[in-house]
Parts: C-alpha cells; sequence; structure tokens
C-alpha cells in the first residue's frame, strides 16, 4: 500500500534531531500483520547507541526547562496541529504495522493528539502554594520542577497514543523524553518525530529509538543514573522487572500494565445498551486493549434476552484487512498471539465451556481470529484469570449482587471495570465496592485526556491524562525563606 506523504515513513531513528542509524548499522524488518509483507527495516539500536540517544536528552533538558510555559505551549500545539493535518497518513502507518482498522487507527491518532493539545495548556498549570509560615521570620513556598531526563518504553497496541499520553506531559513539565517503542511498531513513533521536528521541538528534547533487542535496551535505559523518570506502558510482567531495575538509581516510575476487566450486566439494566457497550469495551483493536472487558457476567433474569441478542451483534462484525472498507476486526499482532487466544478457548472448552460463536481463527487468514462467545464458563478456567487480548467474550451467569461483586473483585488486576444498572443506590454501592482504577456506569467507553486513567493492584500505578497526568514529570521543591 502507497503512502502518500511518505516523509512521514522513516526508517532510522531520531536522536539529537537527526536521523540516524545504529553504530553497528543493523536493520530489523517491521511487518504487516495481516500477511507478514515487509513494511521497511529500520534500524536496530544497541546499549551503546541508547547510550547517546540519553546524553542527547540530558543535554538538550538542560536548556529546555529554561523555556517558559508558554514557549513550550506553543511548540507543543503545533505539534498537535500538524498531527490533525496529517491524521490520515499517521492512521495509514499504523494499521500497516499494527494492523487496527483504518478508522480505529485514524481515532487512534485523534486521541493520541488529544493528549498534545491537552498538555499544552496543562504546561501553563503548574502551580505551586505560598504557604503560611510556622514562626513570625519564616515563609514558605512550594514550587513544581521538571523531573529530568525522561524515557518511555511502549507497547505495539496503541502504538501512537500510548507514546503521546507520555511526551506531551513530559515535555509540558520541562523535561527531555527518550521513547523505545515496541518492536512490531516502531514506524508511528518515529513519525510523530518527524512532525515533533517541523513543530519546532528543539534537538535531543524528543528521541526515538528502535530496537529489536529489548532486554539490552531496558537495561540500559534503566540502569543508566542521568534517567531520573521511568514510563512504562505494557504488560504487568514486564513492568514488575522494570520497577525493579529502576530500584538500584531510585527513578520515579509510572505503570501502565495489564487488566482483567469485569463487564457486569445487572438485572434492572438496559439490555440494549449493555450490548452496544459491551461490543464497544470488547472488539477495540480485537480486543487487545488493556481495558477491554475480558470477563462478562450477566444477570440470570436477563441472561437469555443479553446472550441472544450480544449473539447477533457479534455475528455482524466484520473481519478481515484493517485496510479494506467496513472492517472491523483485524489481525492479532502475530502468531504466538493467536496460539494464547486459541489455547485460551481450548482451556475453556476442555473444562466445560460452551462456544456459541466462534472459537477458531478465520479460514481465510491465520491471523484473523474470530469473534467468539462462550457459555457455561467457570472460575477455574483461564479466560477467568488471563487477561485475553483477543475477540473472546466468556459469560458467566450470576443470582446476586454480593457475589458478582467478589467474582468481579477477584483477580490480582484492577485496571478497568464496567456495569450496566439503573438503580442508583445498586449504582453507586457496586461503583464504590469494585477494585479499580476506573468505571464505566452504563457506558463501555471510558478513555478521555480529560480523566485520570490508571490502574491499581498489579495494573500499576500513576495517571496519564486530566490535570494529574502532568505530575508525573514534576518534582515538588519546598522553599523557606529565613
Ligand atoms: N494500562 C495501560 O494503559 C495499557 C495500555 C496498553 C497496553 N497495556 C498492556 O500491555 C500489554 C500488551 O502490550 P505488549 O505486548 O507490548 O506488552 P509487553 O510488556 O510485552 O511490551 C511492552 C513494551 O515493553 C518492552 N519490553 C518487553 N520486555 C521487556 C524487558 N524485559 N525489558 C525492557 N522492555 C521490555 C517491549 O519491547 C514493549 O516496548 C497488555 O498486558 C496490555 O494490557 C496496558
Ligand atoms: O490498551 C489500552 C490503552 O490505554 C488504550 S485506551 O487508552 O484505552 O484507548
Amino acid at each position: 500500500m502507497k503512502l502518500d506523504n511518505t516523509t512521514l515513513l522513516k526508517n532510522k531513528c531520531y536522536v539529537d534531531g537527526e536521523w540516524v542509524s545504529g553504530h553497528e548499522g543493523k536493520t530489523f524488518d517491521v511487518t504487516n500483520p495481516y500477511d507478514q509483507s515487509k513494511i521497511i527495516a529500520v534500524a536496530d539500536f544497541d546499549a551503546q547507541d541508547t547510550d547517546k540517544a540519553i546524553l542527547a536528552a540530558e543535554k538538550a533538558q538542560k536548556e529546555w526547562k529554561k523555556t517558559t510555559a508558554g514557549e513550550r505551549s506553543k511548540i507543543l500545539r503545533k505539534w498537535f496541529d500538524l498531527m490533525i493535518e496529517h491524521k490520515e497518513e499517521l492512521g495509514k502507518i499504523l494499521t500497516l504495522e499494527q494492523g487496527k482498522p483504518l478508522p480505529e487507527a485514524i481515532g487512534e491518532i485523534v486521541y493520541g493528539a488529544s493528549f498534545v493539545e491537552w498538555f499544552a495548556e496543562e504546561a501553563k498549570r503548574t502551580y505551586g502554594d505560598v504557604i503560611p509560615g510556622h514562626q513570625a521570620d519564616k515563609r514558605i513556598v512550594t514550587i513544581k520542577q521538571p523531573v529530568g531526563v525522561v524515557v518511555a518504553i511502549t507497547p505495539w497496541n496503541f502504538p501512537n497514543a500510548m507514546i503521546t499520553r507520555k511526551v506531551g506531559p513530559a515535555l509540558a513539565a520541562g523535561c527531555a523524553i527518550v521513547v523505545k517503542p515496541a518492536k512490531y511498531t516502531p514506524l508511528s513513533a518515529l513519525a510523530l518525530g518527524v512532525l515533533a521536528e517541523q513543530a519546532g521541538v528543539p534537538k535531543g528534547v524528543f528521541n526515538v529509538i528502535t530496537s529489536s533487542r529489548t532486554s539490552e535496551i531496558g537495561k540500559a535505559l534503566t540502569e543508566s543514573s542521568i534517567v531520573r523518570k521511568l514510563s512504562f506502558t505494557g504488560s504487568t510482567a514486564v513492568g514488575k522487572q522494570l520497577i525493579k531495575a529502576c530500584a538500584d538509581t531510585v527513578k520515579k516510575v509510572s505503570m501502565e500494565l495489564g487488566g482483567n476487566a469485569p463487564f457486569i450486566v445487572f438485572e434492572d439494566a438496559d439490555v440494549d445498551k449493555a450490548v452496544e457497550g459491551a461490543i464497544a469495551s470488547k472488539y477495540r483493536n480485537a480486543g487487545q486493549t488493556c481495558v477491554c472487558s475480558n470477563r462478562f457476567f450477566v444477570h440470570a433474569r436477563v441472561y437469555d434476552e443479553f446472550t441472544s441478542k450480544l449473539k447477533i451483534a457479534v455475528s455482524q462484525l466484520k473481519v478481515g484487512n484493517g485496510m479494506d472498507e467496513g472492517v472491523q476486526i483485524g489481525p492479532l499482532i502475530d502468531q504466538e498471539a493467536v496460539n494464547f487466544v486459541q489455547n485460551i478457548v481450548n482451556d475453556a472448552t476442555e473444562k466445560g465451556a460452551l462456544i456459541d460463536l466462534g472459537g477458531e481463527v478465520s479460514k481465510e487468514n491465520k491471523q484473523l481470529y474470530m469473534p467468539t462467545i462462550l457459555s457455561n464458563v467457570q472460575k477455574n478456567m483461564d479466560v477467568y484469570t488471563e487477561e485475553i487480548f483477543g475477540p473472546v467474550i466468556p459469560i458467566f451467569r450470576f443470582e446476586t449482587e454480593e457475589e458478582v461483586v467478589e467474582m468481579a473483585n477477584d483477580t490480582q488486576y484492577g485496571l478497568a471495570a464496567y456495569f450496566y444498572g439503573r438503580d442508583y443506590q445498586l449504582v453507586w454501592r457496586v461503583a464504590e465496592a469494585l477494585e479499580y482504577g476506573m468505571v464505566g456506569i452504563n457506558t463501555g467507553m471510558i478513555s478521555t485526556t480529560v480523566a485520570p486513567f490508571g490502574g491499581i493492584k498489579e495494573s500499576g500505578f500513576g495517571k496519564e491524562g486530566s490535570k494529574y497526568g502532568i505530575d508525573e514529570y514534576l518534582e515538588m521543591k519546598y522553599m523557606c525563606f529565613g
């Protein structure tokens, strides 16, 4: 597929304002998950190259932190404008390397750009305090200052928004940053570098390094004493490794990790709205989204109505190449992901679950997993404990509010939860009882730049977006005047 604006398609790393190869000259291929065709070979950085990027960020940050909030705001606003101007091209690059349907990809570009727009404004609101002195001759003030050099390690499932959700506040706060995207999806990150350069982001303030040597680069990023902050989005398993790796240099860390979202339909729910919300919260990115509903709990009294209406809606979803008109479910990211989803379905059926729909890969393309509904599922199945990360809906039946809240909370994760119900006392009771960082009530879509996005328990800590997101990149200083 030809890209109209090939200036956005880069295959070298963006370091200190230059487009560079790794010192060894090695590359790795980026492929289209739909058909495994090679898109392009990109620079394969190693630890030595990574150290240079960190030094570039250190040098740039010394000047960047001296700029005014207004100056940083203007540059971020220009970057936002350029993202919106190029949203179709950025969307095509994203679909090519990640697979999600083009309308969803363009939607991600707009969503990702909204973080840059938001933090262009928040840059000017990093207020401090004037505190009444504790002694007659003392005056107390607090100010907020940039944390310093930041590194970000980001996932493949949202290769634009998971970067801007970090880079936006980091730059707004006066930090310089080195971003290491997933090896599957480096092109979206590099394209952001092109537009950052055009927006006037100074050399070295925003750096993008690409590599297939994930652990080596992670080690270089986490061991550097120049780096004061790591912002990670990815799996809980990797997040735990990175938290440990950052301990030796006491880095500030933010962790946006895995999820296992319950989707609860109470007996007084609007069933049609619940079905609509189920589709919205389950099938984004073919289910490869951290806040996707993972376990569906339906009250016995509405079970038959909900499941029959859901099956009709799911059976109408169009599966195929994300570049094709009307496709709603694209490929999973790789064969390992397909195998994982198939194994989780097989585990369920071996333990007694029934396949009401799907349960297998497409006959046309092994990377496409068919939208699947499982019934008669039990708590001893992997679909109850694992993050499915695929287009599979396991439906559990329940009778009481107490039992469903207990099941919903019966996980080490705590990212997002959803429920449909109309009794306002039930709504408040359940919303407060659910142990999650984010709760959708009568809606399946909760992600927005204006709200604090983040989880609890083993879904991580720290908030992204909202008025809180910039605090992750600031340090508070207390000054006592005698
Ligand atoms: N909470 C959120 O906001 C959020 C958003 C998107 C994805 N996720 C989670 O991310 C996961 C899917 O993304 P993924 O498969 O890219 O996750 P992943 O943890 O495998 O990889 C994420 C990033 O970490 C890097 N990485 C992997 N192992 C590493 C190591 N040992 N050292 C240093 N870096 C390492 C990868 O190259 C990638 O850039 C899911 O669990 C999903 O729930 C969470
Ligand atoms: O994978 C989860 C990301 O955070 C995507 S979104 O923020 O929910 O759109």
